[in-house]
């Protein structure tokens, strides 16, 4: 999917929503067990509450390869159930030396076809250019993430003054450009938000943290959002497990209706 479609989602559904995947039979109501794919009957139920309210999905990989070939199957069974015009990420946060990049590449772009993936920058260039090789696919480049642990490295300062994640995005622009590239910047950093979009004005960014991390939605538009919008803010676990019971889709139905209108003002607000 392009940069322009998206926006074109964007703005027909007044969403920037992305819904998390990250389905753990520990917390899937009881009276799914018993279905042959437990983890796909849950999230088919969750996509058809949720589609009409979001415009990506995300599924978290660590979730499906947790359990083996049975896992991928309800993975791809999963991707295969998103409507087409729904934006997909594979969270799956790759990057190794070159030839084994081009190898993820080929798992989330070409086998499963999704149209984004999440990488680490921190093995450079070779690691991150073989994503950029496919057409009309795109990379999420983590950049500033919502975890307590990103201050280990992310927000140290280099000899020039910036800090690491602001190297990584400036570096960034010498392999992609806002048509193949995005930015993970957690909800839980938008104080950071305005040195991002002096590096990046034009990008998408997906911004994990609102909700269960206690990221405040508004500061994240205020500062974040361009005249394309150019976020896509992530909630999982406050959608997909907002109710344990047999009303779950539901009451995920409405928690994504509820972000989905929240989400309208500020595009009307911010862009
Ligand atoms: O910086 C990051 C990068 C990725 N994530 C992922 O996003 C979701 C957040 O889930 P919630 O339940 O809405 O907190 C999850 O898949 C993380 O692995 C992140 O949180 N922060």
């Amino acid at each position: 999917m392009n940069k322009a479609a998206l926006f074109e989602q964007i703005q027909k559904k007044k969403s920037f929503l992305c819904v998390g995947l990250d389905t753990d039979p520990s917390k899937i109501p009881a009276h799914l067990l018993d279905t042959e794919d437990p983890i796909f009957e849950f999230n088919k139920a969750i996509i058809d509450a949720t589609k009409d309210y979001c415009v990506a999905y995300k599924p978290n990989i660590a979730f499906y390869e947790a359990l083996g070939v049975k896992g991928w199957e309800s993975l791809q069974k999963t991707l295969d159930y998103i409507p087409s015009e729904i934006f997909t990420i594979a969270d799956a946060k790759r990057g190794d030396i070159g030839n084994t990049s081009k190898m993820y590449a080929k798992a989330f772009f070409e086998s499963m076809n999704f149209d984004s993936i999440t990488v680490a920058p921190y093995m450079g260039e070779d690691s991150v250019t073989p994503f950029l090789e496919f057409d009309n696919k795109w990379v999420i480049l983590l950049a500033a993430t919502s975890n307590k642990g990103g201050l280990d490295f992310q927000y140290q300062k280099i000899e020039n003054g910036q800090m690491v994640f602001e190297k990584v995005l400036e570096k960034s622009l010498e392999w992609g450009n806002e048509k193949n590239l995005m930015y993970v910047v957690g909800a839980t950093r938008a104080d950071f938000l305005e040195k991002v979009r002096k590096i990046v004005p034009n990008s998408f960014l997906l911004v994990p943290g609102v909700g269960a991390q206690g990221g405040s939605l508004e500061e994240v538009a205020k500062y974040g959002m361009n005249d394309t919008c150019g976020l896509l803010v992530n909630s999982s676990r406050g959608i997909i497990y907002a109710s344990n019971s047999e009303d779950f889709a539901e009451v995920a139905s409405a928690e994504a209706k509820k972000l989905q209108e929240q989400m309208a003002v500020m595009l009307e607000k911010y862009s």
